[in-house]
């Protein structure tokens, strides 16, 4: 059993788009830029903005990052899209969820020029996935599953891939990208019947519920692969993911830990889909 390294994965990939930078700069003194728009005073949101914002210092990105007050009206918001959607060193936008609750978070997303749309959360850009065509943006943590599989040397094509969770941002897109991929894939959500019997049919699980622990050891084939999407905390404000890891870890051939897992690869996606719509705008 291998335990995936998302830490060290998204590291080098990082690290590739950190040296893609560099060269950009010697040459035509252009960089890529991201803004990270922030409504409210979420904590945890403003850990991912800080920790996205940094990651843009470490690879020579330009950044914004705008703190606009909780009490900011969705016209305020759209009013600083708008803004950024024009302004020629800003090539990724990136609103962080959740918003205020009196602020539609669909329409806010929706005002997000496709191709600044780095996040991959528009429907023009899932539609892209949908049909394969790689001139959009992936939405991020798919795309991460993704990179995550094929970096640790693990073959998608013609396997059974089971996901559980249909979430817009997550399970939909993952669809796409395992059909491109030749995976024959199922997806599973709370409606579905006789749920362990789909999921242990699994040679990759994707596990994408949002429910700490959901994934035991008797809904997991022996040997299979298992991607924990989930990040939770648990009763004592611990971060865990969907799968109840300790149990499940020995019965597959390659897990992912929950942190270190799929969450850095968030992170290190926005960075490399920053740098295309950089590379494109060009
Ligand atoms: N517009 C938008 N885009 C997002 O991509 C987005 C968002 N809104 N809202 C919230 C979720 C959540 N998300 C994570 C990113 C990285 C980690 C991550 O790096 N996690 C670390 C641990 C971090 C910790 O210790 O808290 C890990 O799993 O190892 C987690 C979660 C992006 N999101």
């Amino acid at each position: 059993m291998v335990v995936i390294d998302g830490k060290k994965i998204s590291a080098e990939i990082k690290e590739e788009v950190k040296k893609e930078v560099a060269k950009y700069k010697g040459s035509a003194g252009q960089t890529p830029g991201l803004a990270v728009v922030l409504v409210g005073e979420n904590p945890a949101s403003k850990v991912y903005v800080n920790s996205k914002v940094k990651s843009c210092g470490d690879l020579g990105f330009y950044s914004e990052k705008h703190v606009l007050d909780e009490n900011s009206s969705e016209k305020e918001v759209l009013e600083l899209i708008d803004k950024l959607n024009e302004n020629e060193k800003i090539h990724g936008i990136l609103v962080q969820l959740p918003l205020p609750k009196h602020i539609d978070e669909k329409k806010v997303t929706n005002r997000i020029a496709s191709e600044k749309d780095v996040d991959g959360f528009k429907p023009e850009n899932l539609g892209k996935v949908m049909i394969g065509e790689d001139d959009g943006f992936k939405s991020c943590t798919p795309y991460g599953v993704i990179e995550l599989l094929k970096r640790s040397g693990i073959e998608i094509a013609g396997k059974d891939a089971v996901i559980v969770g249909r979430s817009n941002i997550v399970g939909k897109p993952l669809v796409g990208l395992l059909i491109s991929e030749s995976a024959t894939v199922t997806i599973c959500h709370s409606r579905t019947k006789n749920l362990a019997e789909k999921t242990k049919q699994a040679d990759i699980l994707i596990a994408a519920v949002g429910k700490a622990g959901f994934i035991k050891k008797d809904m997991v084939k022996e040997g299979a692969v298992v991607i924990d999407v989930g990040i939770n905390r648990n009763e004592a404000g611990k971060l865990c993911g969907d799968v109840e890891f300790d149990e499940v870890a020995p019965m597959t051939s390659a897990i992912t830990p929950v942190p270190g897992g799929v969450g850095p690869m968030t992170i290190a996606m926005l960075m490399k889909n920053t740098m295309e719509s950089f590379k494109r705008s060009l």
